[in-house]
């Protein structure tokens, strides 16, 4: 008989892509799919892509402090967790893997109460919030720095690392250069501000545009609607919005990749060995994982890091005049760093919880 696997995780693509990862891996392996995510959260265009069965619930977003928003956000969660209830009883899945994000903790609890096998991914060094309640509920954690074990319940929980796409190991150059209409042989700077795109490094790229253009092509992933149209004609500067197909090009042709500090993008840098600068979204703004993301991977040698606060024109050439004279370093350190093979790790945790239940 078919297996079934329900998948979750969204709010930003970096809660889903890992899930894109594991789908071919899943369909050899004989699961059917499914996937659970918001009606209106990245996740559902990313999945129904795929051709992978939608559902939607409510999520209320999670937060540490009062806010009278947590009544509303209550009224969502136990929404949720009723539909939750109906899309288990619809589809009895033999096990659920979510990837945390808000959308999933109704989820994990309606499984748990069903006894339906959870597994977690925490793609970060320290949990996120729907990842961190949901531990007690989860039979294993799959998670990607070994720095993260320390939050985490050690006998149930696996270092796999994240799953990276195939496809972005597929990019051509020429075709990453056409798309950008870049014609000339300069070396390209590929800007990435996460899924969402980043305001201050929109603001500091194009504000030293004149000075980056002199030397460097630029392809800018600036977020949903954050486009300036009167740069759309500069010779050498290219904007979009999200790169979804396109992107293996796009990587294949950066000679520098400047990014925000999200586990899921830094993993495919790696994977990809690009050399890199990241500028993490400061603890203001966050709960500080892009700053120990940020930081791990600087100790490790792999990546050149700026931080938010000290961001400007002058520290971001400097930064990327840095990383040009010392590409060949940086290279070398990511070449030699461990692969570790997420995809089969994290399929061998699943694998494992489906055939606990079957006996
Ligand atoms: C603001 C916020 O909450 N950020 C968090 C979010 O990051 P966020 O989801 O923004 O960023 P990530 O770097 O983790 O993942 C982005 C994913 O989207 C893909 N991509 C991006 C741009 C594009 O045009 N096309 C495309 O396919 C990337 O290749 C990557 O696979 O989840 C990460 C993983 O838990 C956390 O580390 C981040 O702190």
């Amino acid at each position: 008989m078919m297996k079934k696997i329900i998948m979750t995780g969204g709010g930003t693509a970096g809660h889903v892509t890992p899930n894109i990862a594991l789908l071919s891996s899943l369909r050899k392996e004989g699961f059917s799919v499914y996937y659970v995510g918001t009606k209106d959260g990245i996740e559902r265009q990313l999945i129904e892509k795929e051709n992978i069965p939608y559902y939607t619930i409510k999520a209320g977003k999670l937060r540490r402090y009062l806010d009278v928003k947590n009544i509303t956000d209550i009224a969502k969660i136990s929404q949720g967790f009723m539909q939750s209830l109906a899309i288990l009883n619809k589809l009895k899945p033999d096990i659920l893997f979510s990837k945390g994000g808000f959308v999933s903790s109704p989820l994990v609890w309606a499984a748990w109460s069903k006894r339906i096998p959870v597994v977690l991914h925490e793609s970060d060094i320290t949990p996120g919030l729907a990842n961190k309640i949901a531990l007690p509920f989860a039979k294993n954690i799959c998670y990607s720095f070994p720095e993260t074990i320390k939050f985490l319940p050690k006998d149930k929980s696996k270092l796999t690392g994240i799953p990276v796409r195939e496809t972005l190991f597929t990019g051509n150059e020429v075709f990453g250069r056409k798309l950008c209409s870049f014609h000339d042989k300069k070396p390209i700077i590929v800007i990435i501000g996460g899924s969402l795109g980043s305001q201050i490094l929109n603001k500091t790229i194009r504000q030293s545009l004149d000075t980056l253009l002199e030397n460097h092509h630029i392809c800018h992933i600036c977020g949903q609607g954050n486009i300036e149209k009167n740069l759309n004609n500069i010779p050498g500067y290219k904007q979009f919005e999200y790169i979804s197909d396109e992107l293996p090009h796009i990587f294949a042709m950066a000679n520098i990749v400047v990014s925000r500090a999200g586990a899921t993008t830094l993993n495919e840098i790696l994977a990809l060995k690009k050399p890199n600068i990241l500028i993490p979204l400061s603890r203001q703004a966050s709960r500080g994982d892009q700053i120990l993301n940020a930081e791990s991977y600087k100790k490790q040698g792999f990546s050149y890091v700026v931080e938010e606060e000290t961001l400007n024109e002058e520290t971001l050439i400097n930064a990327i005049n840095h990383v040009s004279s010392k590409e060949k370093e940086y290279i070398a350190k990511m070449e030699a760093s461990a692969m570790t093979n997420a995809i089969e790790k994290v399929m061998e945790v699943i694998c494992h919880n489906v055939k606990d239940t079957a006996k």
